[in-house]
């Protein structure tokens, strides 16, 4: 039969390359409204983007500036001012809010040693260069997006951040005293007070940290620097067991409102993971009294305080349970100290199609000027949408909907004026503007392009939409549907059929969107069709979409993978010799479940960081939780290990299946994997080679789950694609 894959691994690798140069967007500011000698009104918007450098084998972040010149609802001429600069070392950065100042937190390396610097800048000035790691008040500063903020005090003269505690040094019981002590010396007395803070036979005690992608985050504390002192205090009042972080100003700069995460008895892994038990606070400046300001029964993140500081937005949801679930988008009112519930949870969408909220995380900044809307972007079945939220009636708009782009991501909205990053699948991300209408108005959102990305006209994408058949539906929640996005190349030469690579997504509580997505874009180019499975369980259909899956996971999302491909291969365009799966994580799971449940069937397998036993995965990995909630049992902290809760998470993974497998399994695992430890992997390798199926394992230090280090990624990419080339083309 006539191919049009690329198979050669040179032509494979150049196409990789051409591809992964596109940058994604990370960040936007926008700044204040300068009136120009002319009378015309501008700002300037500040934007941070991230690219793979193959060469240098990391992912490099630069800033570009754009000029907006604007009145108040339109934009009337913009443009970039100047080109792109690389940014170096700096962990975060933030302008003050009348732009006049900027603070830099900096790590650098001098003499061998690693650094960190907090720094001001004003005009052309750096005024002031602090030495966080000689001060010793705190360790390293948090720059993650979990606990990490960098926030300036209305009054531009203090600055919040959040770091590691500090921590006293250990020493071991032989070690002897530094012999410079006796002698005299400059730094004697400092030398004789950090003796004095060593510990003797701690050198080796565990310190319990937040998991996967927040390894090394154990205790957080807030830190504030009083910039005209250049004084550093660590904020006293915080509950001994609550971790705080996502911190900012109260109204009046009179203290500080965070989120704190309950760490009793254990930490839980908390990346992907919003489900876990926390509480919005307030710790007073002066006296360190401390206000839990929510209920403390439920998961809440992500507070946001509206222009004019009377309301904090933040989303809630279960704690455990389904790791990703439909939130509620809930208010606290700063004057009346009371809560409520704007956005509840969605369980089936009703007839104005809105599917519910699904998101970890809101924009940084996510009000509008009159500070009576809210804007949310998160996923709405397969596409990722804007969404206009009137917090007094709770009533939901889509701004987005209507058009033919698959995924809006807000990255800023100041004075009305949104920053939005938009792609889809044959589209990298553009960076665009507009002005949200005012409330009530039936004018038409305007968008302006900053900075457009080159369109690949090869790739044709769609969403198709799935019933399951009867035998399948569920009947606790009847009538669920379920989607998937189709990638495929353009132009079919007369007498090719496509070869098709399946890919559920991992989770399972997550969903493909109409994004950009690098490593489709290209197996695209390369001639495979592509066939990403939001099988029911995702998140964007509502939340009985999501409850549907715990307990039936291993049939319910196997089966709906497996008759989305089979209804798709109905039609004459697909290879049926030629179909490959692959996935990562929850979808390395499916993958292997698919080639023991239907040997045969595909002819190549590649599975990233599997879950391959969820019995033998539940005491090694930081979400011991996630291994019984998606077993179907509910999980305490308290709970231990039961025979017959072990049989039936043995029996739902694919481990169980292993005797019927005859596909060839690519495994690629991250050696410092802490969410699905690679001897999950490894576990289903021997016993691969025990049956003498063919099986190959590529091992990647220095990774973890994701494996998106710069190197393991496109190498990854180079052995996946050859992998299915060699395996369907036998
Ligand atoms: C909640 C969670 O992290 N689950 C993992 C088992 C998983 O499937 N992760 C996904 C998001 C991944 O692609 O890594």
């Amino acid at each position: 039969m006539n191919s049009q894959v690329v198979t050669n691994p040179e032509d494979i690798a150049r196409l990789y390359r051409e591809l992964s140069l596109f940058p994604s967007l990370s960040r936007a500011d926008v700044g204040p409204v300068v009136t120009s000698q002319y009378g015309g009104k501008y700002s300037n918007i500040y934007t941070e983007w991230s690219q793979r450098d193959l060469d240098r084998n990391e992912n490099v972040n630069f800033c570009r500036q754009y000029i907006v010149f604007h009145d108040d609802k339109s934009v009337v001429y913009s443009g970039a001012s100047g080109n792109c600069t690389e940014i170096k070392g700096e962990l975060q950065s933030k302008d003050s809010p009348s732009g006049d100042m900027k603070a830099v937190v900096r790590e650098c390396t001098i003499k061998g040693e690693d650094k960190q610097f907090l720094e001001i800048w004003s005009k052309n000035i750096k005024m002031k260069s602090i030495n966080l790691t000689a001060l010793k008040k705190h360790g390293k500063v948090y720059e993650d997006d979990q606990f990490g903020c960098l926030v300036w005090s209305h009054s531009e003269t203090h600055l919040l951040y959040v770091a590691e505690r500090k921590r006293p040094t250990a020493k071991s019981f032989f070690q002897s005293e530094s012999p410079e002590l006796s002698s005299i010396g400059d730094e004697e007395e400092t030398m004789r007070s950090e003796e004095k803070e060593t510990v003797k036979g701690e050198q080796f005690v565990f310190h319990e940290d937040w998991g996967e992608g927040l390894v090394g985050k154990s205790r957080p504390v807030l830190c504030v620097l009083d910039i005209e002192g250049d004084n550093v205090s660590v904020l006293e009042g915080v509950p001994d067991n609550i971790s705080p972080g996502q911190a900012f100003w109260a109204p009046g700069d009179t203290g500080v409102v965070f989120i704190g995460w309950l760490h009793e008895p254990f930490r839980c892994g908390l990346k992907f993971c919003p489900n876990r038990s926390s509480s919005l606070y307030y710790v007073d400046l002066t006296g360190g009294k401390c206000e839990q300001l929510t209920s403390g029964t439920s998961a809440v993140s992500s507070p946001r305080l509206s222009p004019d500081q009377c309301r904090i937005v933040y989303l809630e949801c279960a704690v455990f349970g389904p790791h990703m679930q439909c939130s509620r988008l809930c208010m606290f009112d700063w004057y009346t100290k009371k809560t409520s519930v704007v956005v509840d949870v969605v369980n089936r969408p009703g007839e104005d199609g809105f599917t519910g909220i699904y998101s970890s995380q809101l924009s940084r900044q996510c009000w509008s000027a009159d500070s009576q809307r809210v804007i949310v972007s998160c996923p709405q079945r397969s596409r990722k949408d804007l969404l206009m939220v009137d917090i007094s009636t709770g009533s939901v708009t889509s701004l987005t909907s209507k058009s033919d782009v698959g995924s809006w991501c807000l990255l800023n909205i100041e004075r009305d004026l949104m920053v939005v990053s938009c792609s889809s699948p044959n589209c990298p991300p553009r960076l665009r503007l507009g002005f949200l209408p005012p409330r009530d108005s039936q004018e038409e959102l305007v968008w302006v392009t900053l900075e457009d990305s080159q369109m690949l006209p090869e790739i044709d994408w769609q969403i198709l939409t799935f019933t399951p058949p009867p035998e399948q539906d569920n009947s606790e929640y009847p009538g669920l549907d379920f989607e998937a996005l189709l990638i495929k190349p353009k132009e079919v030469k007369d007498g090719v059929k496509l070869p098709l690579i399946v890919t559920p997504h991992g989770g399972p509580h997550s969903v493909f969107v109409a994004d950009w997505f690098l490593y489709s874009s290209v197996l695209c180019r390369m001639g495979f069709a592509v066939l990403m499975v939001n099988y029911r369980g995702s998140t964007g259909y509502g939340q009985d979409n999501i409850l549907s899956l715990p307990g039936n996971v291993g049939t319910q999302d196997v089966k709906d993978v497996q008759f989305a491909v089979e209804s798709v291969l109905k039609g004459d365009e697909f290879d049926m010799q030629k179909v490959a799966v692959s996935g990562g994580s929850h979808g390395g799971f499916l993958a292997c479940h698919l080639i023991g449940q239907y040997p045969g069937f595909y002819k190549a397998c590649v599975s990233r960081n599997p879950v391959t036993n969820l019995a033998s995965m539940i005491g090694s990995t930081d979400i011991p939780d996630w291994c019984m909630v998606e077993a179907g049992f509910d999980y305490t902290t308290d709970c231990l290990p039961d025979p017959a809760v072990w049989e039936q998470m043995l029996n739902k993974s694919p481990i169980r299946y292993v005797t019927q497998v005859q596909t060839p399994v690519l495994l690629t695992l991250g050696e410092d994997d802490k969410r699905v430890p690679s001897k999950q992997g490894i576990e289903y390798y021997r016993a691969l080679q025990a049956k003498k199926v063919p099986v190959r394992l590529l091992w990647y230090p220095g990774n973890n789950h994701s494996l998106s280090k710069v190197d393991a990624e496109s190498d990854g990419f180079m052995n996946i694609a050859l992998w299915i080339i060699q395996h369907l083309w036998k």
